[in-house]
Order: structure tokens, then C-alpha cells, then sequence
């Protein structure tokens, strides 16, 4: 379906927990956010009904995401299910690694089409301190998994941060040299526990720059993806390498988006704080079509674009929106 500014709306995000097992500084406090209760949250086959209804105003592209979706129970059941609906074409899913190992296989067979993977970090200790508990080598299991399996493009999400993990941008660049992955480098936006994780903003063009210095990239556009990166290929490289400038580049003209939260409320963006509660009337009885009129509406109300710039005086935070 179309936005008030010409922009094709196909793909939810779905967010299937607000749960997760790390606490990465520049995404939650280190005490955590309060968890929604149980009832509150969409049961699975709630999910499935909800992206039938979200079909019917052509959403064909769903991601799953959190939280760390691969900690909420059944999540291979939920993507057999979704797997089922006619008219999509595309499940994807965006975890930190930590659990993939395990399920990599499971979720292929049931119909997962590719993973994106969170890895701010190569070095073991960093990686710790950033996630505040996290195990590095579980992530790498869960990396070489996916590729084992076939969740390609296997995607790594790098968020970059002056003097946080900056010092590893051509490490990173390199890993794209060496491995067949697709390397994405995100700037900071400013949401959630970001401003207070004392993590500084690093601009896209200075990170892209130093990567230019050392290894030519050229212009790639064959990556299945209508997402916010601008990708390339690096020049003898078995990998690529993507930028996702929400701040200094934003994307926002090609939006392409809606997000569905783990309790139920519908956000026609990122950022900006208006939410629909769309579970309220799934339990309430509203009709499938009713519930396709909820979605349109989400649409209706997409903002041409976000503003950042503003700062951030909203109570969630990044992992109770989905990324
Ligand atoms: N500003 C903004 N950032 C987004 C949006 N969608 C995703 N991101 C950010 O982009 C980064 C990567 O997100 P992913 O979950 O991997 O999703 P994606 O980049 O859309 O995935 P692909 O379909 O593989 O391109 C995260 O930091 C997200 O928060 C969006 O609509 N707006
Ligand atoms: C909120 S996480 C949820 C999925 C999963 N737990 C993971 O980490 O991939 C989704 C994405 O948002 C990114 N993210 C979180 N906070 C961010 C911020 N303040 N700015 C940019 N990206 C952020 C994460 O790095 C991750 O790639
Ligand atoms: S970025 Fe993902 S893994 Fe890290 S705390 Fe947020 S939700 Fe958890
Ligand atoms: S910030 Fe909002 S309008 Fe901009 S790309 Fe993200 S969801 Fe779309």
C-alpha cells in the first residue's frame, strides 16, 4: 500500500519479545527495562493473524526481531506458520547470534529465508564489556551456522561509536575480504539507553572514508534487500560491505516499513512516538478485515521523515521497539 508520500509500505517488523539475554550499553540499561506481564504480550498465533490482516494491504516482507527473538519459546513454530501465508515472500529475522547455533537448521526448514547478525566487536573481552555478558564465541557458532545452512546473505550488523569500537572499522572491512559476509556499518541514532551509554556519535562518511583508504569499493546493487543500507562490493573481496546512515544520510525517503511491537501496538516509525493499539481490538474480536483497515491506518499516519535531531523523550527503548 502507498503513503501520503509515495512510498510503497510492504515490509513489518515484527518485534516477538522485549526479552533478551544481553544488555548492550548503546540499546538497554544495565538493570534492563521493565518486561511486559505474560498476557500482555502477543501470544504466537496472535502474530499469525495479525501478518494474515497485514497481507491484505500488501505487507509481503516480514522481519522478526526484539529483544532477541531467538530467547521467546516456539519461534520456529511461529516461522513455519508465518512460512504458510500465501503472499509473502520473504521471512527474515535479526538476532544477536547468541542462541542461532542451535536453531539454525530448524529455522531454515521451517522456512526462514536469511538472518542479520549483531556483532559490535572481533575481540573477546570488548565484546563482553559491550554486551555486558555476552559470549563471543557463541555468536561465531551462530555466524558459521547460518552460512552452513544457507540464512544468506548471512548480514552482520556493526553499530559504530567513537572510541567505542571505532578502532576496528578495518578489521571489519577485512573480515569482508575474507569471509562471505555482508558487513553493515550503523551509525548511532540517538533512542533509547544510547544517549545515556556515554557511546559518541560517529558520522557515516568519515566511517566510510577510512574504509576507502584502504580497501576500493565500488557501488553494489544486487544485495536482495530494499532496506536503509547502500551497499558495495569490495574489490577482490568474498564479502560486501553496507552503510546505514539513519542520522547524517537518512533514508526516510524510502521507507518501506511499519513495526509491530511484542505488545501488540502498531508504530508507523522508528521514531516517532504514535503507536496503535492494534492487540486490543484482535481481542476484542475485530475481523480480519478490520484489522487490514488498523494496518492501513498505521500507513496513513507514516511522517515523511524522522527527527532525530531532536533527541529522544519517549519511555522505550531499542529493544522494545525492534531496531
Ligand atoms: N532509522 C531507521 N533505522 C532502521 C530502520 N529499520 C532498521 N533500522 C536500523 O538498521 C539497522 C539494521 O536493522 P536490521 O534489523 O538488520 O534490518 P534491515 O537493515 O532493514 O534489514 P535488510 O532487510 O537486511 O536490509 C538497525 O540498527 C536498525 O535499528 C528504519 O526504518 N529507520
Ligand atoms: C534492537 S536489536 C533487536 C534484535 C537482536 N537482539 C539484535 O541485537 O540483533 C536490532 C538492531 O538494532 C540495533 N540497535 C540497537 N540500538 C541502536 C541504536 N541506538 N542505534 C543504532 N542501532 C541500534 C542493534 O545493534 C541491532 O542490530
Ligand atoms: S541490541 Fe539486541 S542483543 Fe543487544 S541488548 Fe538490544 S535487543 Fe539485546
Ligand atoms: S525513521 Fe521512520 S520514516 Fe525514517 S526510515 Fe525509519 S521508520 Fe521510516
Amino acid at each position: 500500500m502507498e503513503d501520503h508520500f509515495s512510498r510503497q509500505i510492504n515490509y513489518l517488523r515484527i518485534a516477538i519479545t522485549d526479552r533478551c539475554n544481553l544488555r548492550c550499553r548503546y540499546c538497554m540499561p544495565a538493570a534492563g527495562v521493565p518486561l511486559k506481564g505474560h498476557d500482555d504480550i502477543l501470544r504466537l498465533e496472535e502474530i499469525v493473524t495479525l501478518a494474515r490482516a497485514a497481507m491484505r494491504i500488501g505487507i509481503n516482507r516480514i522481519r522478526l526481531t526484539g529483544g532477541e527473538p531467538l530467547v521467546r519459546k516456539n519461534v520456529v513454530t511461529l516461522v513455519r506458520e508465518l512460512a504458510k501465508l500465501p503472499t509473502l515472500k520473504e521471512i527474515s529475522l535479526t538476532t544477536n547470534g547468541t542462541f542461532l547455533a542451535g536453531l539454525a537448521a530448524a529455522l531454515k526448514e521451517a522456512g526462514l529465508s536469511r538472518v542479520n547478525i549483531s556483532l559490535d566487536t572481533l575481540q573477546k573481552d570488548r565484546y563482553r564489556y559491550i554486551t555486558r555478558r555476552g559470549n563471543i564465541a557463541s555468536v561465531w557458532q551462530g555466524i558459521r551456522a547460518a552460512l552452513a545452512v544457507g540464512l544468506t546473505p548471512v548480514k552482520i550488523n556493526v553499530v559504530v561509536a567513537r572510541g567505542f569500537n571505532d578502532d576496528e572499522i578495518l578489521d571489519f572491512a577485512r573480515l569482508a575480504m575474507e569471509e562471505p559476509l555482508h558487513i553493515r556499518f550503523i551509525e548511532l541514532m540517538p533512542i533509547g539507553a544510547a544517549a545515556a551509554s556515554g557511546c559518541s556519535f560517529l558520522p557515516m562518511a568519515e566511517i566510510k572514508g577510512r574504509i576507502e583508504a584502504v580497501y576500493p569499493l565500488e557501488p553494489l546493487t544486487d544485495l536482495a534487500t530494499n532496506g536503509p543500507a547502500v551497499n558495495f562490493r569490495v574489490a577482490g573481496g568474498r564479502g560486501s560491505i553496507g552503510f546505514i546512515s539513519a542520522i547524517s544520510e537518512h533514508f526516510c525517503n524510502r521507507c518501506n516499513r511499519l513495526r509491530l511491537t511484542a505488545d501488540g501496538k502498531l508504530r508507523p516509525c522508528l521514531y516517532w512516538d504514535g503507536e496503535i493499539d492494534i492487540k486490543g481490538a484482535l481481542r476484542a474480536g475485530a475481523t480480519e478485515e478490520e484489522l487490514a483497515s488498523i494496518f492501513a491506518r498505521a500507513v496513513s499516519l507514516k511522517p515523511a521523515e524522522h527527527h532525530m535531531e531532536r533527541g529522544w523523550r519517549q519511555a522505550r527503548v531499542m529493544s522494545q521497539i525492534g531496531g
